[in-house]
């Protein structure tokens, strides 16, 4: 039997002010949810607060989309560990496909960032996957196994009880052209193989690893249901509160 914790994430990307997020907050507040699913919201910087005091009484866990390595000084328009602690936030997501490609965010730098959640007791939902070229020449698994090796593999085995992974193929975000449940489940296991190589079975066996790339209701049950998927990152799916709970209730 899989032991591992079963995450569904939200990621709302930028979307949502703060009036759209008690909206979309309340639906999924009075929703039933499954106890045995970790279910966490991602809504942007704006409305982290509002939303951590919204679920006061609720499970679910909400999380920052990104935050900076530094932990203060020059750095315009950036948000870091210790002012999400503040608010109440000790989940981040790094390394999102977007961060990467489009804010240039590397390896080394995700690296320090990994450190900087570490420090600050954080849980650090590590995104990777590979782009459609790197599938395209079999390449997939070279690619992410350098975003591992560089970005998080540096960490040590007690610390990967703060790490949650998750497989984001490029080529299906946002594309409505999801991996297969095959493709996941191969990518999935492989990840969890380089884990057990060089931290141990233990560890291998206890991360969760998310899937991430157009999951929606009609597909999720079946990703779920590989034996290397925990669960999901979901982007467009999370907006709409009955898409989000059924997603949540596909396990
Ligand atoms: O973080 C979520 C992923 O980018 C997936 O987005 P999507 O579900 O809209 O394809």
């Amino acid at each position: 039997m899989n032991m591992r914790n079963k995450i569904v994430a939200g990621n709302w990307k930028m979307n949502c002010d703060i009036s759209q997020t008690y909206e979309l907050l309340d639906e999924l507040k009075d929703s039933e949810l499954p106890e045995d699913v970790t279910v966490i919201v991602t809504p942007p910087f704006t409305s982290l607060q509002s939303a951590n005091q919204a679920l006061v009484d609720s499970d679910i866990i909400v999380a920052a989309q990104n935050m900076h390595q530094a932990a203060n000084g020059a750095f315009t328009g950036e948000v870091s560990a210790a002012m999400l602690n503040g608010v109440g936030i000790d989940t981040v997501i790094l390394g999102h496909s977007e961060r990467r490609a489009m804010f240039w965010e590397t390896n080394e730098i995700l690296a320090a960032k990994v450190n900087t959640a570490l420090e600050n007791e954080m849980t650090a939902i590590f995104c990777f996957g590979e782009e459609l070229g790197d599938r395209k020449s079999d390449n997939h698994f070279n690619i992410v196994k350098e975003q591992l090796q560089e970005g998080l593999f540096h960490i040590k085995a007690e610390n990967w009880e703060s790490i949650v992974l998750a497989y984001e193929p490029v080529w299906a975000i946002g594309t409505g052209e999801t991996a297969s449940p095959e493709q996941a489940q191969e990518m999935h296991k492989y990840v969890r193989g380089l884990v057990a190589d060089i931290f141990g079975n233990e560890v291998a066996k206890s991360v969760s690893i998310l899937y991430g790339g157009s999951v929606n209701p009609a597909n999720a049950k079946e990703i779920f249901g590989q034996e290397d998927v925990d669960g999901g990152l979901i982007g467009g799916a999370a907006l709409k509160a009955e898409d989000f709970i059924a997603i949540v209730n596909s396990f």
